[in-house]
């Protein structure tokens, strides 16, 4: 707890002085941003790796570190001025188990040890999601991205694209049943084939 409530003063002080977080999110941080991002630790296994694309300030994957100290986290962020407040958010909470990459998800691919989980919250659509994520999971890992009221529709949309990028069948799960309201939609997709470049497939284990 006092991990987060630093985190939560350091978000609504030099967050919001660095613009970072609007100054109208100050009084509503532990609600709309920790609390929401806390939950998603549910459907995360003990001691996994997860990478975190488009942290920002640090959401969700410092709330994700912060809750769960048996993770591995990388913070994936191409914008110096965030990583630099990720750099130092890292440091006063002393988050042993965080690594902060300055890059695009799409350029770290061979880069990072692939994830058993990559997460995602406020990034970019569904499809274009999954074709930055799915390449940073291990095959037989997961996106799980965070994704509002419309999350069904945006599978609709894009389950093809996902299947061509080597995803399964991505389904919509509700987190934090009866410790928040409204919990939060995570839209979770297995990485089930390697797609490579020429858009040939290998499955797990061949
Ligand atoms: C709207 S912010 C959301 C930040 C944070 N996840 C949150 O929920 O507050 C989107 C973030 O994605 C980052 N981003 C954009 N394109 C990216 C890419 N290709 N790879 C990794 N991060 C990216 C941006 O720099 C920005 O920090």
């Amino acid at each position: 707890m006092d991990a987060a409530i630093a985190y939560a003063e350091l978000l609504a002080t030099e967050g919001v002085v660095r613009g970072l977080i609007g100054p109208r999110e100050a009084p509503r941080i532990w609600d709309r941003h920790l609390l929401n991002c806390a939950v998603v630790a549910e459907l995360i296994p003990l001691g996994a790796s997860v990478v975190d694309v488009g942290s920002g300030a640090g959401l969700p994957g410092i709330v994700l570190a912060v809750a769960r100290p048996d993770l591995q986290v990388t913070l994936v962020e191409p914008l110096a001025r965030r990583t630099a407040f990720l750099d130092e958010v890292v440091d006063q909470l002393d988050l042993t188990g965080v690594t902060v990459v300055r890059g695009r998800a799409e350029e770290l691919v061979g880069r990072l040890a692939p994830a058993d989980i990559v997460t995602a919250r406020a990034v970019a659509p569904l499809d274009r999601l999954a074709g930055w994520c799915l390449p940073l999971a291990a095959v037989g890992g997961r996106m799980l991205a965070m994704k509002g009221s419309t999350a069904a529709e945006e599978i609709a949309e894009h389950r093809n694209v996902i299947l061509r990028l080597g995803g399964g069948q991505a389904r919509v799960l509700s987190c934090g049943a009866g410790l928040i309201d409204p919990e939060t939609t995570v839209v979770e997709v297995v990485r089930e084939r390697v797609i490579t470049q020429g858009g040939s497939r290998r499955s797990r284990g061949r």
